[in-house]
């Protein structure tokens, strides 16, 4: 089994406040991890975290096995983030929001634009390629992003909660495509979420956190039969109560 992301005794305090206490989890090569949390369980910090905006002393993180804090340069390179807040230029195209991106890697025209045609057609972005980003709506934007993340082809997505403000049809459809860049490209996602109708089934992993805790982890069943409940509501309804 490949490893594609390795969290082990991750710990992070904002001052006195304790964000996140020793947190371990994995998610192997091309499948589905949801990080599931109700608000401030300490999914944004998490982030953070694995995307180097903050250090932590206290813990690892590994990216196939590469050290964020140790080797960066290779561990980052095998990641794509699409983060919580949309980050797209609204007044640059589809196509130059991914030729942006394409140059900020460093890849060559010639090479961009193979990337950018494999994107287009991925994500059903072909013939808006030349609208402007403003012009779309929230799921072909946050589509664009998706898109942008996997432009230097990492095989490990990090999705902060990525439907926010999109409705339901909106988020079933970004859920499934999301779902079969793992089936059909191998990248292992991992997709934080605060709605427990975003996790598929048999075949999705769950880590639940609570209060910067993880409390349970492992497939759906299996995290259902350790809590002795048999709907994921059961489960998560009492801790986002806690946090509200
Ligand atoms: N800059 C900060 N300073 C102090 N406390 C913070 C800061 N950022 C987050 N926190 C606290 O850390 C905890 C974890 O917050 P975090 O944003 O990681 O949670 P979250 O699961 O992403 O929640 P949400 O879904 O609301 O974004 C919360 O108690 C939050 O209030």
């Amino acid at each position: 089994m490949t490893l594609a992301l390795e969290v082990t005794g991750l710990s992070y305090s904002f001052g006195a406040k304790r964000a996140l206490s020793d947190v371990s989890f994995t998610v192997e090569a091309a499948s589905f991890t949801a990080l599931l949390g109700p608000n401030g369980a300490g999914k944004t910090t998490f982030f953070s975290l694995a995307t180097r905006l903050f250090d932590s002393p206290a813990g690892a993180i590994r990216i196939f096995g590469r050290d964020i804090r140790h080797h960066p340069g290779e561990a980052l390179a095998r990641l794509g983030v699409v983060f919580q807040d949309p980050t797209l230029d609204l007044d640059l195209s589809v196509e130059q929001n991914l030729r942006y991106a394409a140059a900020l890697h460093g890849l060559g025209r010639r090479e961009a634009g193979r990337r950018i045609e494999r994107e287009l057609a991925r994500f059903g972005l072909a013939d808006r390629r030349h609208e402007k980003a403003r012009r779309l709506n929230g799921g072909h934007r946050r589509r664009i992003e998706i898109a942008r993340a996997l432009m230097h082809e990492p095989p490990l997505l990090l999705l902060d909660e990525p439907t926010v403000g999109l409705d339901v049809p909106t988020r079933r459809q970004l859920v499934e495509m999301v779902h079969r860049l793992c089936r059909e490209d191998g990248i292992a996602v991992l997709w934080t979420t605060h709605l427990i109708d975003e996790l598929d089934g048999a075949d999705d992993r769950v880590v639940l956190l609570s209060q910067g805790r993880v409390q349970s982890r492992g497939t759906i069943p299996e995290v259902l039969a350790a809590a002795g409940v048999s709907d994921l509501a059961s489960l998560f309804t009492p801790l986002a109560a806690l946090a509200s």
